[in-house]
């Protein structure tokens, strides 16, 4: 498998640090505000990158950490009159639930407020090792102290000013804080250095090596994150270890509306509630994943609209093969029907060499689509119930991975035909009896709940209308 690493911008062979294991840290949303459809393409992105993981039998471990203090947060806070800790609190239950909604899968979501003696014992250690100093009660990173600053971002060294953060203290403009010193009326906690709070890429470097250790495989997050936050997270963990920290950096291209990167700041936002209530969370991770992840993608509502009747032609292929499958197995298949398994079986390798590319799920889509071509177009007019059973297999592999018809696969479907097979059974028992009046008002009341019962001289069998 190959994945593209930001850091030497190139495609690598894909080999985790442990072989059945892939340890991902992906970097989670200040709360402050609404979670938007930009930060969903994201997270989406990693949960369909670990689901693959998953299919091909890694034990995927996914950390996706909650930066709930922080000057955006303070300010909202002073804003709206409210305590820091309510706005970051309820922010980050709905961004909870809404990662919920939207299936998205994170193992731990820790929290920076309930880590800041792991992140105090963190800067402590890069003091000790000189890669850090203190400043009037602040403690900043010494980047020349890292050799390999500005390899994973590219961005030189003229260009390494870290924004807002320009304090004369500091002994280079491009040094960036690890903790910040205290001002009035800003929460803090005790430290070393005195009252303070943490800086903002601290928080991911500690709450990383404390769940997956000092190495992991895959970190995560939109390409706005590469500088200065992923060049500062990499320096401050590598220098602390003294070896390689992340194996593969893997970043997100924007959601844009209007050719510009949604963004809270720039207030052009479509809330993630708005979008899920408008067209749920199948058609939302459909649409999301129907570009690569490297690729911008532009919002548009005649494309989320298409998506979901792309999803649903998905999904009548589906219906097309359930009916298949309710046939009677013929031992012997017609060379038609073996020349359109064939085909079945090189679409759906094409979709896993697809997703061997980069996760290139675009692709892969198309791949899904040629599949249900063959359905409407060959296996519909056949009763090859072993074509549809491995293009079935097609689909549900590709549902693994993009998790967007869930109802097909699930269990109380096969549950729900057990109890229908066991009514069936009954029936048959009826009409053996010649109780006909019973078992008519059996077949009308299936009916009636989308369920053709059809009846034949060696008993009756059933399937979805
Ligand atoms: N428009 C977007 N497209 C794709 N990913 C995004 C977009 N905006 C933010 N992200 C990603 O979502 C995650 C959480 O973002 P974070 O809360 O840091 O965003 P933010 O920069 O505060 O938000 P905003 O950019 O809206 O002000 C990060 O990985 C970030 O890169
Ligand atoms: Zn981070």
């Amino acid at each position: 498998m190959n994945v593209f690493n930001t850091l030497g911008r190139r495609i690598e062979g894909f080999v985790p640090y442990e072989p059945h294991t892939v340890k991902m840290y992906v970097c989670g949303p200040t709360v402050y505000d609404e979670v938007h459809i930009g930060h969903g393409r994201t997270f989406v992105s990693f949960d369909a990158i670990s689901r693959y993981l998953r299919t091909k039998g890694y034990n995927v471990i996914r950390v996706q950490n909650i930066t709930d203090i922080d000057d955006k947060i303070i300010n909202k806070a002073k804003e709206i009159g409210k305590p820091w800790n309510e706005v970051s609190e309820h922010y980050s239950r709905s961004y909870l639930e809404l990662l919920n909604s939207l299936k998205v899968k994170v193992d731990i979501h820790p929290k920076v407020t309930t880590h800041i003696k792991e992140i105090i014992d963190f800067v402590q250690k890069l003091i000790e090792k000189g890669n850090a100093y203190v400043a009037n009660g602040s403690v900043y990173f010494d980047v020349n102290t890292y050799e390999k600053y500005g390899q994973l971002s590219n961005v030189k060294k003229e260009e390494w000013d870290q924004g807002e953060e320009i304090v004369k203290e500091k002994k280079h403009s491009y040094d960036f804080a690890l903790w910040k010193a205290h001002k009035e009326g800003e929460p803090y906690w005790e430290s070393p250095w005195g009252k303070g709070r943490p800086g903002w890429h601290i928080e991911c470097s500690t709450m990383s090596t404390r769940y997956l250790g000092d190495q992991i495989d895959i970190h995560g997050g939109g390409m706005d994150l590469v500088f200065p936050h992923h060049e500062n997270e990499r320096a401050q963990t590598e220098a602390l270890t003294g070896h390689t920290w992340v194996k593969y950096w893997m970043h997100v291209a924007f959601l844009t509306i209007k050719k510009e990167k949604m963004s809270k700041s720039k207030g052009n936002i479509i809330p993630l509630k708005d979008a899920l209530n408008k067209y749920g969370p199948s058609t939302l991770r459909y649409w999301y994943l129907s570009s690569h992840y490297r690729n911008n993608v532009e919002y548009s509502e005649e494309i989320l609209d298409q998506s979901a009747k792309s999803l649903q032609r998905l999904k009548d292929a589906i219906s097309v093969l359930r009916k298949i499958i309710q046939e009677e197995p013929q031992h012997y298949a017609e060379d038609d029907d073996v020349r359109t398994q064939r085909e079945i079986v090189s679409v759906i390798s094409r979709f896993d060499e697809h997703m061997e590319n980069d996760f290139d799920t675009a692709n892969a889509l198309t791949d899904i689509h040629e599949l249900a071509s063959i359905v409407f177009s060959k296996l519909q007019y056949t009763e090859d119930v072993f074509g549809a059973l491995i293009a079935l297999d097609g689909f549900r592999k590709f549902n693994s991975v993009f998790a967007v018809m869930d109802e097909e696969f699930s269990a109380e479907l096969d549950q729900l035909a057990k109890v229908i097979d066991a009514v069936i059974e009954v029936r048959n028992y009826l009409r053996k009896k010649q109780m006909y009046d019973l078992s008519d008002q059996i077949r009308d009341i299936l009916a009636r709940g989308g369920i053709k019962v059809l009846d034949s001289k060696e008993g009756s069998t059933w399937r979805f209308q």
